[in-house]
């Protein structure tokens, strides 16, 4: 959700390396709805920030910058700004892949870059008979993507369209293959991934169909796979903005901590991005940000990683509270005062069979306790 002219949200969307990722591939998302009796509830999880275990990201060295593809990255980009992006930070890798660094001591409200709207890529960039194409704002920015990945050194954002991560290192479930699918089948994300990966077959063709019009250069050789990597790159790194979305060059390399205070924001008046520290970083710590609160299906999904104890962590249960049941209104008031907390995207929506499909936050550290107050949903749920 975008706040006016403050926050932005990156947009649901954020990958870490592939061992990493494919680590999180066997987690059963249905944790809550096992069979077995509930075991006890987990110990609350730590208040630490989440920090890279690579010794290039401890702190206890400065990370070197990837010279080889990105070390004319910032010259370039402080050229395109017209200014300094920042006085803090470094570009390097960690375990989760390219990375922002304290280049000196950061203190808890500094502010840690500025990336002026002008570097950014937007779907104004786009020729108006693409704009106007039905596909979605991901699926035009994706076209922005491919144009300038097809025009390589020509592009006005080589250097930053160099830096992107390579679809071998993408790990959001729609590059999963059917057997690696198979792990989360009977989880919610196994059928959004079927559903992402449809509605992106059909934007493709429509997006063909108007490239091969009015830029044959760039449709030309293009395959649903070229397509689908740049929607993932979208995906993973675009901030909502008032253009839609918008990819922010340089804010992007900045990874996901959950507990994280510090945001993007965006500041529509003097037309530039912002990041202030939420606490203090040594030389040589990566900084991280939130992008917001989300659960570890959506990360899944759309940055291609889980965080162990997401405390936004949630779990879709279907649940009957048929219209003929006289304590229905009953149910309805006490499932929302006592045990869910429902939240908008999916909120409580009707389905055939007088159904319900809800979406939970779990509780993460007494959801037993929370959802044996009311009998009828632990059935449901431990069933
Ligand atoms: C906005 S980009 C950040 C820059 C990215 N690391 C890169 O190489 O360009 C989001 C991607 O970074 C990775 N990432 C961010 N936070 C992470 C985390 N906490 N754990 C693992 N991977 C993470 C994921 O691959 C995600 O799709």
């Amino acid at each position: 959700m975008l706040c006016p002219s403050r926050l932005a949200k990156l947009r649901p969307l954020p990958r870490p390396l592939l061992a990493a990722a494919r680590r999180h591939r066997g987690v059963d998302l249905r944790c809550a709805i096992s069979s077995s009796p509930p075991p006890p509830p987990p110990p609350p999880p730590p208040q630490v920030r989440l920090r890279t275990t690579s010794s290039s990201s401890t702190g206890l060295g400065m990370p070197s910058v990837d010279e080889e593809e990105c070390g004319d990255f910032l010259p370039w980009l402080e050229r395109k700004a017209g200014a300094e992006v920042s006085p803090f930070l470094s570009v390097g890798k960690s375990a989760y892949g390219r990375s922002l660094f304290a280049s000196k001591s950061i203190r808890a409200g500094d502010s840690i870059l500025k990336v002026p709207f002008n570097v950014e890529i937007s779907p104004d960039d786009l020729l108006p008979e693409i704009r106007s194409c039905k596909v979605g704002n991901v699926a035009k920015l994706a076209a922005i993507v491919l144009k300038e990945q097809k025009m390589g050194q020509d592009s006005e954002w080589a250097p930053y369209i160099r830096c992107l991560p390579q679809p071998e290192e993408m790990h959001s479930t729609v590059f999963w293959s059917d057997e690696e699918l198979e792990m989360i089948k009977e989880s919610s994300v196994y059928q959004r991934t079927i559903d992402r990966k449809v509605g992106m077959e059909r934007e493709f063709s429509v997006l063909r169909h108007a490239l091969d019009c009015h830029l044959p250069e760039v449709s030309k050789d293009m395959k649903f796979e070229d397509f689908m990597h740049a929607c993932a790159l979208v995906e993973s790194r675009a901030w909502e903005s008032s253009k839609g979305y918008s990819l922010v060059p340089f804010a992007d390399f900045l990874n996901h901590d959950g507990l994280a205070k510090a945001v993007l924001l965006r500041d529509e008046q003097k037309q530039f991005s912002e990041v202030i520290a939420d606490h203090n970083y040594a030389p040589g710590e990566q900084v991280l940000i939130s992008y917001g609160k989300l659960s570890n299906a959506v990360l899944l999904l759309d940055f291609g990683f889980t965080i162990p104890h997401n405390i936004y962590d949630e779990v879709q249960i279907q649940f009957n509270v048929p219209l003929q049941d006289p304590l229905y209104e009953m149910k309805l008031y006490l499932l929302q005062r006592h045990c869910l907390q429902i939240t908008h995207n999916f909120g409580i929506s009707k389905c055939p069979a007088d159904s319900f499909t809800i979406k939970l936050v779990l509780m993460l550290y007494f959801p037993y306790i929370r959802c044996h107050k009311f009998e009828t949903v632990s059935i449901g749920m431990f069933l």
